[in-house]
């Protein structure tokens, strides 16, 4: 580590070079609080060890200065002099440990190693930040029409309040965007937003991963696991596909969302929590509560408040807003009002779009990677624009083959659930295998 060392003790700073230097660390000794500063300015240290009683500047006032300086820096205090008001100064101002004078290089060696730690546990906590917020991608809603102007006027309000708060909209619209949105509009922003997908995990694991389980709670259960719940607390907990939540589960998210105590899997004692709880789903929850596949109870609960995220089709105005936002993802070639040809453009306006944004993610990553130099045309736009116009060629022709009337079906059953292939196969009474090998022999005969 590279070491600040401030003390007004000459045979002191000559050993503590010494002894630093020997433990391989990277020292500069200063003799005041003044030529600390200037060296904290001048130089990025890890670790500053500060003597309280000094001229100039006392100690105090330099961690303060550090900290304005370099706020991820530990600050150790040494003293010769430990009383009540500097140790609760200390504490105040976060330093890593207060020792007294003398010490011995084992404590300093010790606490030094502890000290790398912490620095490599921060470091390591601020490079998965960097790959999350890469993998999530950023965070602007694009869209200027009117409806995700109503959108964001309605995140504006909701945001600032512990309201829960349930996003409602057909699959890939933006929900977990607009989710993320009310986490960063809201005063929760820099405590941790943690996101599950009530549909992805089996009904045994979910509870565990939601509230965690004590050591032994199940087979398998080898240690004990802080849930999502427990990490969330303080900030926001998004929970995506609520509607595919098992019913046994719901219960239990009642409870907590009623109580706000959690209990871990296995354990016998709660403990409270504080999380702002925001959930998204594509399903009908009121036919849900009809069909008796989703708690009324729970219903009422989270929807506090809503939002609704308009269809893609519903919003054309944003349609290439978005192909051009979502193209710099992969490309930041060509120039920005020439991205795209104008049949390309035109392509991209006719489609209806049933897997909204996500889909058109899709269609402009296949494009950006077909296309050697921009501006992308209707060429490198992926098959089934062609099946789309295959549909059009259908219906102006007159006579069609059973196999065309079969694509229309096909096609409207996915324009009518939002691009859901498992429930356009059931609507269609076939099963997704037949849907998909349908699929891809129009997509054949198109090409
Ligand atoms: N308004 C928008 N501006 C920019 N990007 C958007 C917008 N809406 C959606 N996207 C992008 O589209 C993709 C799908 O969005 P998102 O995951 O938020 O949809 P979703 O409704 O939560 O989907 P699902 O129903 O499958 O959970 C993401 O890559 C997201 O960044």
């Amino acid at each position: 580590m590279h070491i600040l060392y401030a003390d007004d003790e000459p045979s002191l700073q000559t050993l503590m070079k010494q002894q630093l230097e020997k433990l391989g660390h990277s020292v500069v000794i200063c003799p005041d609080g003044l030529t600390a500063v200037a060296a904290l300015e001048r130089e990025p240290f890890d670790c500053l060890i500060v003597d309280l009683d000094m001229p100039g500047l006392n100690g105090s006032e330099v961690i303060q200065r550090a900290r304005q300086i370099r706020p991820q820096i530990e600050a150790v205090v040494m003293t010769g002099k430990p009383d009540l008001p500097s140790a609760l100064n200390a504490i105040e101002h976060h330093v890593f440990a207060y020792l007294t004078k003398p010490c011995s290089f084992k404590e300093i060696k010790q606490l030094l190693s502890q000290v790398h730690r912490r620095l490599s546990f921060c470091r390591r906590l601020a490079a998965l930040e960097h790959r999350v917020r890469q993998a999530e991608g950023d965070s602007v809603l694009v869209g200027n029409g009117a409806a995700m102007d109503r959108v964001r006027r309605v995140i504006e309000k909701v945001a600032p309040t512990d309201s829960t708060v349930l996003i409602r909209g057909e699959t890939g619209c933006g929900k977990e965007l607009v989710a993320r949105a009310v986490q960063q509009a809201s005063l929760r922003a820099d405590e941790p937003m943690v996101s599950i997908n009530c549909g992805a995990l089996p009904e045994n694991l979910i509870e565990s991963e939601l509230f965690g389980h004590v050591k032994g709670a199940f087979t398998g259960a080898d240690s004990a696991r802080v849930g999502l719940f427990e990490v969330a607390d303080g900030g926001t907990i998004f929970l995506d596909e609520i509607g595919e939540l098992p019913i046994t589960m719901q219960a239990k998210l009642l409870r907590v969302l009623e109580t706000g105590d959690i209990r871990r899997l296995g354990s016998n004692q709660s403990k409270r929590v504080d999380v702002r709880v925001i959930c998204a789903t594509h399903r009908d929850l009121e036919k849900m509560v009809q069909e008796e596949q989703f708690r009324e109870d729970l219903m009422f609960r989270i929807n506090t408040f809503e939002i609704h995220v308009p269809a893609l089709r519903e919003r054309t105005d944003d349609i290439l807003p978005l192909a051009k936002h979502l193209l710099r993802r992969h490309r930041n070639d060509g120039t920005d009002d020439a991205l795209f040809t104008p049949a390309a453009e035109s392509e991209l306006l006719a489609h209806k779009w049933p897997g909204n944004v996500r889909e058109l993610a899709n269609v402009i990553e296949h494009a950006a990677i077909l296309c050697d130099a921009l501006p992308i045309d209707a060429e490198h736009l992926p098959r089934h624009f062609s099946r789309r116009q295959l549909r059009h060629e259908v219906r102006d022709s007159g006579p069609m083959t059973i196999k065309q009337l079969e694509l229309i079906a096909i096609e409207r059953a996915l324009e009518r659930n939002g691009g859901d292939k498992k429930a356009a196969a059931e609507e269609l009474g076939v099963s997704v295998k037949t849907l998909y090998n349908k699929l891809n022999s129009a997509d054949e005969k198109a090409a």
